[in-house]
């Protein structure tokens, strides 16, 4: 299989959106085009995937209503017009997601949210929430009260640290270029594009050193940087033409657009070391011993028929730790039910879990993919 057809396997997606393309190159919003990829975005999540999406725009559409040409210096001046684009920048996603039925969310972060533990996991629970519900979170950086020495700087930055965030597949940055080319295409006309690399490769910063458009802050460094980071839990990055047609179901049915930029260690290897080190377990749950052996043999999921006790208050999608009947921890993983149901369901066969609960959400109490043998 080819790491393009792999994409077409993503069941959560962060899809970041430049300034440049949302505001039509600074000239107010571009409705028409936000309501294309609302579109695309609706049609993804009608096919089972979960999407976040990271909007800029704030300053560019404040820009706009307050007749300013200039991008302001000051950070007073960009945290105003932030304050006047957000507004419609977030009624216009939701009035777009409205057309197809679905609610838009608004999340607004600093980087003091996301680097201090406790914020971060009520921020992860919050995402998580809102995706549970059906509901698409619309990130920006809460410029109304960042300063110089906490801003993320760029949503690139943001875009990742949301993909971390989430345990996404992928990390999807629009952009106004058909993706990373070996130089600037706006200063060299014979630039080409790169169509897959690892992230982590040296000679992709010399390739983005060409600096951002107008109205964008990062340029391609940010986006580069932005893929090595969403490379730490095993997202892959591509950065692609948001103008291209169709483009976001396009790379979501494994067309070859854009750039796209892998994890060093293989996907799922780096984001199971991601998930043993940065997620603190909320509860146990004591597997019987054909269990622990199944699982020690590696490769298989957790069924709630090896669990024979739970303990703890956790929540779907928290951390929790296996331990054998003797106390012995034999692996974490990303649980699938709260602990009620958790505790309901242990002992039974999976097929018993719409009796015991009245639904079923997965087959197993943790999923092969979402766990670390220790
Ligand atoms: N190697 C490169 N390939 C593509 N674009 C590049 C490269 N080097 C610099 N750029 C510039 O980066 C710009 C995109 O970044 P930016 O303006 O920050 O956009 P956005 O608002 O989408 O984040 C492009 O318009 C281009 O001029
Ligand atoms: N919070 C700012 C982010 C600006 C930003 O990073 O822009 P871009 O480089 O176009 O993604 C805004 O919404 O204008």
């Amino acid at each position: 299989m080819t790491e393009r057809s792999q994409m077409s396997r993503a069941r959560r997606l962060v899809i970041k959106i430049g300034s440049a393309l949302l505001t039509n190159d600074g000239k107010g919003l571009d409705v028409e085009a936000l309501a294309r990829w609302v579109d695309q975005v609706a049609e993804l999540i009608a096919a089972g995937v979960e999407v976040v999406v990271v909007s800029s725009g704030s300053v560019a559409e404040g820009m706009s209503r307050l007749g300013w040409s200039a991008r302001p210096q000051q950070l007073h001046e960009l945290q105003a017009a932030a304050a006047v684009g957000q507004m419609g920048l977030v009624q216009t996603w939701e009035a777009q997601f409205r057309r197809h039925g679905r609610h838009a969310a608004q999340v607004l972060l600093t980087h003091d949210d996301l680097s201090d533990r406790k914020r971060y996991l009520n921020a992860r629970s919050t995402l998580r929430a809102l995706l549970d519900f059906g509901v698409v979170p619309i990130v920006n950086e809460n410029d109304t009260v960042v300063t110089d020495e906490i801003r993320f700087g760029d949503n690139d930055t943001l875009g990742a640290l949301v993909a971390n965030l989430v345990e996404a597949d992928g990390l999807i940055i629009l952009t106004d270029q058909q993706g990373l080319f070996d130089r600037d295409p706006r200063k060299h006309a014979d630039a080409r594009l790169v169509s897959e690399r690892r992230a982590d490769d040296p000679e992709l910063d010399a390739m983005a050193a060409g600096g951002a458009g107008v109205l964008g802050r990062g340029g391609m460094q940010t986006k580069v940087r932005a893929a090595r980071l969403a490379a730490r839990s095993g997202a892959f990055t591509v950065i692609v033409g948001g103008r291209i047609d169709a483009v976001v179901s396009r790379l979501a049915a494994g067309q070859s657009l854009g750039t796209l930029l892998l994890p060093e260690q293989g996907r799922l290897a780096a984001r199971k070391q991601w998930l043993a080190s940065h997620l603190k377990t909320r509860g146990q749950l004591i597997l019987d011993d054909g269990a622990v052996q199944v699982l020690c043999r590696g490769g298989r999921s957790l069924l709630p028929v090896g669990v024979r006790g739970v303990s703890g208050r956790f929540r779907r999608g928290e951390m929790v730790s296996c331990v054998s009947e003797s106390g012995q921890e034999v692996a974490r993983g990303l649980i699938n039910y709260d602990a009620d149901e958790a505790r309901a369901i242990a002992g039974r066969s999976s097929d018993r879990i719409a009796d015991v609960l009245g639904y079923i959400s997965d087959e197993e109490m943790i999923h092969r993919d979402n766990m670390v043998i220790v």
